[in-house]
């Protein structure tokens, strides 16, 4: 296994409230890995350690091999991030947001500008390049957030529910979009609480109050159950 994403033994706490406790998981590269948690599970708390928005002393996170604490700068170099609340500047174009965060990087010139129009071409939104973000729909503007997360050539892409909002179809199609690039051989970490949303094929792990109830291949794990009730059989929880 290509090491992608690899937690371990991470616990957080808000004041004396533990939010996540002991976890650990592996997400190597090539694969989409759904993080399934109901609210409150601590999938929050978790992105926010995993992109260094909080830290802890407790554990250990390494991205593609580097260890998050040790050496944050070359860590953060090979991860991508979708947040849960879009980002996007709305009074820039489509193409001026990617070259914004491809300069963030340290990639300029015609190396960015190629990233872009190739990035855009992947997504099929190179026609949509002079427009304003403002003008996309819900999906066209996650599909851009995608890109975004991606010009840097990331090992592991991050994405914290990232369907919120969009209709059936968009989010299908990022979906589907996300499982191509797993199979393309970046390591996916997909949080949701949607059980649709996730593939028989697919790692999946399932947090709870802080803690992870169970990590495997979603059909061995189900067996012939349905997925949404070992959810709901596991969390209680309503998927
Ligand atoms: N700032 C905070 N102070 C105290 N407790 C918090 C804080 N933020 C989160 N929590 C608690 O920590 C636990 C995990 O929350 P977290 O937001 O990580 O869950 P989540 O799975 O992301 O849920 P959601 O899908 O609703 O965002 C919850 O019990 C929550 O109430």
């Amino acid at each position: 296994m290509t090491p992608g994403l690899g937690i371990h033994g991470v616990s957080y706490s808000y004041g004396a409230k533990a939010a996540l406790s002991e976890v650990a998981l592996e997400v190597p590269k090539g694969r989409f890995c759904a993080l399934l948690g109901p609210n409150g599970a601590g999938k929050s708390t978790l992105f926010s350690l995993l992109t260094r928005l909080f830290t802890t002393r407790t554990g250990r996170i390494t991205v593609a091999g580097q260890d998050l604490a040790r050496a944050p700068r070359a860590a953060l170099a090979r991860m991508g991030v979708v947040f849960q609340q879009p980002t996007l500047d709305l009074d820039l174009t489509v193409r001026r947001n990617l070259l914004y965060f491809a300069a963030l990087h340290g990639i300029g010139g015609r190396e960015a500008e190629a990233r872009t129009a190739e990035a855009l071409e992947r997504l099929g939104m190179a026609e949509r390049a002079a427009e304003p973000v403002r003008a996309l729909n819900g999906g066209h503007r996650r599909r851009m957030e995608l890109a975004r997360a991606l010009i840097h050539r990331p090992e592991v892409l991050l994405l914290d529910e990232p369907t919120v909002g969009l209709d059936a179809a968009a989010r299908a199609a990022i979906t589907a979009h996300v499982h191509d690039l797993a199979d393309q051989g970046l390591a996916v970490l997909w949080a949701t609480h949607l059980t649709d949303e996730v593939r028989d094929s697919d790692q999946l792990a399932i947090l709870h109050r802080g803690r992870l109830l169970a990590d495997g291949i979603t059909r061995d794990l189900r067996g012939d159950e349905p997925l949404r009730e070992m959810f709901l059989r596991l969390t209680g929880a309503e998927a």
